[in-house]
């Protein structure tokens, strides 16, 4: 009788506090914002297509946290380190997850993809296992010899048709990750595995775009037929499911298909397929061989050819800051002394030996802000930060853009300068330009790093990047400005040549 008197009386207490901080948590304001149309609060042409410019300008009319809605969804942009690193590391276990996309994840069926998948599911820790497997050091050291191959081919087709840079880049990147990924060569420029993975990348960018479908806050919306005017998404969006399952299934079935003959090279896939005590996969397994092996093309490939494409711009403009990282490798790649001359392309070992190249690689990274608003954070339970109430669902973007971009942060943020990362103590944008907590990069230090780090010795160590000239013989300078999508992009820069 006692006992349960006792359980009685603390689940009342229990209740009780519950209650409280519900109804103190509610009190609380919500963070400000801008509020938009009165009914569909902010709506997608008042962010733009440059949304990080947009959410800096809020950062500095509302704060470090920028609350707004948009139809149904709330929305939380954080803009200062401090709020990034309070809620998004700190609290990671609970800022973790990704927004539910109705139309995304239902109706195109892509709420298992790698960068949907939400953080409470038991496919989530399995997505993390297996790509932290084929991706940390031991396994990248294995694949080295392709990063090698790649950037030789890069190299050859770079003085053969210097003014395809962009086009070589996009290959360089893609072939890598099919070769590590899937033991796929790709040996034509338009290549079919390619073709298709290209395709998907662009189709989730459109898709993905804040506000694109009224559906995905209205969800019933879903029941008008396509006939119907305005009702143009569903043929669209059954075009998007039809490519995105070639995405997933084409390249899974080609090593499938050459393992079964015994002519496959070692791969993530094959090795996840034949795990070492030689069990048999389930369905749910497999399902998730495929999901990775394909987020690992989406995640990779366009981020490292965005840097990459930055990494050009700049040296286009800041021709001292070239020619002192060349005369850095010089130094360390010549034969002797006495000479002068390149002798040998860099190679992993030689990471570490080059601080000035290294601190360039850095400014890259913080300049270009290839991903600059990352991707989307969703907050599992309400939560309270800065006095702010923070309700459970919201979509929390970090603003990696206004971080970079931070003069208090960064002095002269504008200016392409890597010596802020040798004598200054400048923080490390490596620490931001990944993404946050749970859902940080997994291709980021042995994979992203590696590559842009190999890539950018070799072009600087063979050969000078200069603007391109127009018919008088005048420089064409490219403008640092960057088109939207997950992943950001210098315009194509046809006008620089190598
Ligand atoms: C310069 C290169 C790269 C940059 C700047 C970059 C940046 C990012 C960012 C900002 C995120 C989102 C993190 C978050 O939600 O907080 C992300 C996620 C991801 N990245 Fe990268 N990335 C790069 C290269 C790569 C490479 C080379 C791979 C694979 C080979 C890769 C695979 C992924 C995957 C699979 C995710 C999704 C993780 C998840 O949602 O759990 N990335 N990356």
């Amino acid at each position: 009788m006692l006992v349960y008197n006792a359980v009685f009386l603390l689940t009342i207490i229990l209740s009780i506090a519950i209650v409280n901080r519900r109804v103190r948590l509610s009190r609380r304001r919500l963070p400000p914002g801008p509020i938009g149309h009165i009914l569909f609060g902010v709506q997608s042409r008042d962010i733009g297509d440059q949304p990080w410019k947009t959410y800096t300008t809020w950062s500095k009319r509302y704060g470090p946290l920028t609350y707004f809605r948009m139809a149904r969804r709330q929305f939380l942009v954080l803009s200062s380190v401090q709020a990034v690193t309070d809620l998004l590391e700190k609290r990671a276990s609970i800022y973790s997850d990704r927004p539910r996309k109705y139309v995304w994840d239902e109706i195109v069926g892509r709420k298992h993809s790698v960068f949907n998948i939400s953080s409470r599911s038991e496919r989530f820790r399995k997505y993390r296992w297996m790509m932290g497997s084929g991706l940390n050091s031991k396994a990248i050291q294995e694949y080295t010899q392709f990063f090698e191959r790649e950037n030789q081919v890069m190299l050859q087709a770079l003085h053969k048709d210097p003014g395809n840079f962009a086009k070589l880049l996009r290959r360089n990147a893609g072939a890598t990750i099919m070769q590590i990924t899937y033991g796929y060569h790709v040996t034509t420029d338009d290549d079919p595995f390619i073709e298709i993975v290209e395709t998907n990348n662009a189709l989730s960018a459109k898709a993905m775009a804040p506000g694109r479908y009224l559906v995905d806050s209205f969800p019933f919306l879903r029941f008008i037929p396509s006939w119907f005017p305005g009702a143009h998404f569903h043929a669209e969006l059954k075009e998007f499911q039809r490519y995105l399952n070639r995405e997933n299934e084409i390249p899974y079935r080609w090593v499938r298909e050459q393992m079964a003959k015994g002519a496959h090279d070692e791969s993530f896939v094959s090795r996840l397929v034949l795990p070492p005590g030689g069990q048999t996969l389930s369905w749910e397994e497999e399902d998730c061989i495929k999901w990775t092996a394909a987020g690992l093309y989406s995640g990779g490939a366009d981020t490292t050819v965005s840097a990459m494409l930055t990494f050009f711009m700049a040296m286009v403009l800041y021709p001292n800051i070239q020619r002192r990282a060349q005369d850095e490798l010089a130094s360390l790649l010549s034969k002797g002394q006495e000479e002068d001359c390149i002798c040998r392309l860099s190679r992993t070992k030689d990471r570490g030996k080059l601080p000035y190249v290294e601190a360039l690689i850095k400014e890259v990274l913080r300049w270009g802000s290839v991903a600059p608003v990352a991707l989307p954070h969703s907050l599992v339970q309400d939560d309270e930060y800065m006095g702010y109430r923070i309700p459970k669902g919201t979509t929390v973007i970090a603003n990696i853009w206004a971080l970079m971009q931070d003069p208090y942060t960064y002095p002269n943020p504008e200016a392409f300068n890597p010596e802020r990362f040798l004598s200054a103590n400048q923080p490390d944008p490596r620490s931001f330009v990944f993404g946050f907590g749970r859902r940080m990069c997994p291709g980021r230090q042995q994979f992203a790093e590696l590559s842009l780090f190999l890539q950018i010795t070799s072009i600087l160590a063979t050969y000078n990047i200069f603007p391109y000239l127009d018919w008088d013989g005048k420089e064409i300078l490219p403008v640092r400005e960057y088109v939207n999508g997950i992943v950001t992009y210098v315009p194509p820069l046809q006008d620089s040549l190598v």
